[in-house]
């Protein structure tokens, strides 16, 4: 087929067209550099589902500055294009065309059935959770979800949700490995996995999750209220209440995640370090935050300063508004990735890190609105929305935020250091948003 790897040299057909089409991908990581080439590394066979082959393929790209990065692209191929397929076409070759597979109902259908029953191909194991699926249950098409995405995510009925990694890093994905550790606690279901080795280490393709049908996401939540607030739909408070149900779930999590997999202790000077070290990396994307970094250092100094010791244990590591969901029993989180570049990843840190994602969230939602009256409206309504977290949290942890002010100061303040180098790179119209809490946080 015309996956299989080749001896590396020349680039195939089909590896010269992946140039050409990755960099349009909204998961393709890239840097804003072209892939110069493609070369498939390996090609997992996919059962066939009526006239289309498929196979999860993993492709290694290189840039001209000499970077290398591994990408999952699951390929089929029918000898006959239809309409479904259309816009998911990579190349046409002699016998028909090689598409983005995601895209076929069929195919993912396939690959559904192979978590169930736990195929084995190669180097690649498809994987059930013990009891996640009871025998004989039928065929189930999938579709992608739709949204924008860092990877893609296939729903299938209203059961089960699977989420193909598209830019790949050796080892088992915190995905995978944190919600192997916390089953029970407040996220999606595990239902199985897909995963592979590469040359010699492991990596996870995929996570099968149980799909939370009627959610809503909480950023379409937050950015509703702050529009119903603003426009005199109502005072905001439903939203309020239902955040501190979301402070619980955060915290539910974090005493789960400890309990499992153990806490340690961090100096704060290694703290300090450790978010310098990303605001170095800040300011090489965004040069508008180096006329205040010595300012920014001091703040992630202070907590050595005061003295805090500070407890770590695994975290989110990248919570958001985008990442939970508010499902008829409670709030869920989802995707245990960490920041999509991957840094600092697998360390551990204090939870007041995913804390301080949550209210930077809360600071964005509010900033989609301008005007002075509005402003002070909602740095009312911020402040509410902040206790009640906090309240929700302390409740479910017995962790009392507020005498953890210095450390939680420095974590909201690398996160939006994080995000000005994040929006610069990605929305630069967004910028003002982060831009505005790094001021804010250094003049408070
Ligand atoms: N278990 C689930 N049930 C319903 N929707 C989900 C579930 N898990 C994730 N989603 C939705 O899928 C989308 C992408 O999920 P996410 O894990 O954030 O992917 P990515 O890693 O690509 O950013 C989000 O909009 C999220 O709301
Ligand atoms: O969901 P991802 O893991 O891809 O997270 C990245 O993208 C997020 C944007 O989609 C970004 O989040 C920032 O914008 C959100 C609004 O769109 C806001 O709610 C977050 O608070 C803010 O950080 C996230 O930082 C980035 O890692």
């Amino acid at each position: 087929m015309y996956w299989e790897p080749e001896s590396p040299g020349r680039m195939s057909p089909l590896e010269h067209a992946l140039v050409s089409w990755l960099p349009h991908r909204r998961w393709f990581a890239g840097g804003g550099r072209d892939a110069h080439r493609v070369e498939i590394v390996s090609a997992t066979e996919l059962v066939t589902a009526g006239a289309a082959r498929g196979a999860l393929v993993l492709v290694e790209v290189s840039y001209p500055d000499g970077g290398r990065e591994l990408y999952q692209v699951p390929l089929g191929h029918r000898t006959i294009q239809s309409s479904d397929i259309g816009p998911a076409v990579i190349a046409n070759v002699p016998d028909g065309v090689v598409y983005d597979a995601t895209v076929d109902a069929a195919l993912m259908g396939s690959l559904l059935a192979m978590i169930r029953g736990g195929a084995r191909s190669g180097d690649t194991a498809f994987t059930p959770e013990p009891g996640a699926w009871p025998a004989g249950a039928g065929p189930m098409p999938g579709r992608p979800l739709g949204v924008e995405q860092s990877n893609t995510s296939i729903v299938f009925g209203d059961k089960a949700i699977l989420k193909l990694f598209r830019r790949l890093a050796p080892g088992v994905n915190p995905e995978l490995e944190l919600h192997r550790a916390i089953t029970g606690a407040r996220v999606p279901r595990l239902l199985g996995a897909v995963e592979g080795s590469l040359r010699g280490e492991p990596v996870t393709l995929g996570v099968l999750h149980e799909f939370a049908a009627g959610s809503s996401d909480g950023w379409l939540m937050a950015t509703e209220a702050v529009r119903n607030l603003v426009s005199g739909v109502d005072d905001g408070t439903d939203f309020v209440a239902d955040i501190e149900l979301l402070g619980a779930a955060v915290a539910d999590v974090h005493v789960t995640l400890a309990d499992r997999l153990g806490t340690s202790t961090m100096d704060a000077e290694v703290l300090a370090d450790v978010l310098s070290a990303r605001l170095d990396r800040a300011v090489a994307v965004a040069p508008a935050l180096a006329r205040d970094a010595d300012r920014i250092r001091a703040v992630y100094r202070a907590p050595a300063a005061a003295g805090e010791k500070i407890v770590t244990q695994r975290v989110h590591g990248d919570l958001h508004l985008g990442q939970v969901l508010r499902a008829s029993d409670g709030w869920l989180l989802t995707d245990f990735e960490g920041e999509p570049a991957g840094e600092d990843r697998m360390a551990a840190h204090s939870p007041l890190r995913d804390v301080a994602g949550m209210l930077r969230s809360f600071d964005y939602a509010a900033g989609q609105v301008g005007d002075a009256w509005s402003r002070y409206q909602l740095e009312r309504w911020l402040a509410q929305v902040r206790l009640a977290f906090s309240a929700g949290y302390g409740r479910e942890s017995g962790v009392d935020l507020a005498r953890s002010r210095c450390v939680l100061t420095a974590y909201e303040l690398d996160k939006a250091v994080y995000e000005v180098a994040y929006e610069t790179r990605n929305r630069p119209s967004w910028a003002h948003i982060p831009l505005r809490a790094v001021a804010a946080i250094l003049g408070g």
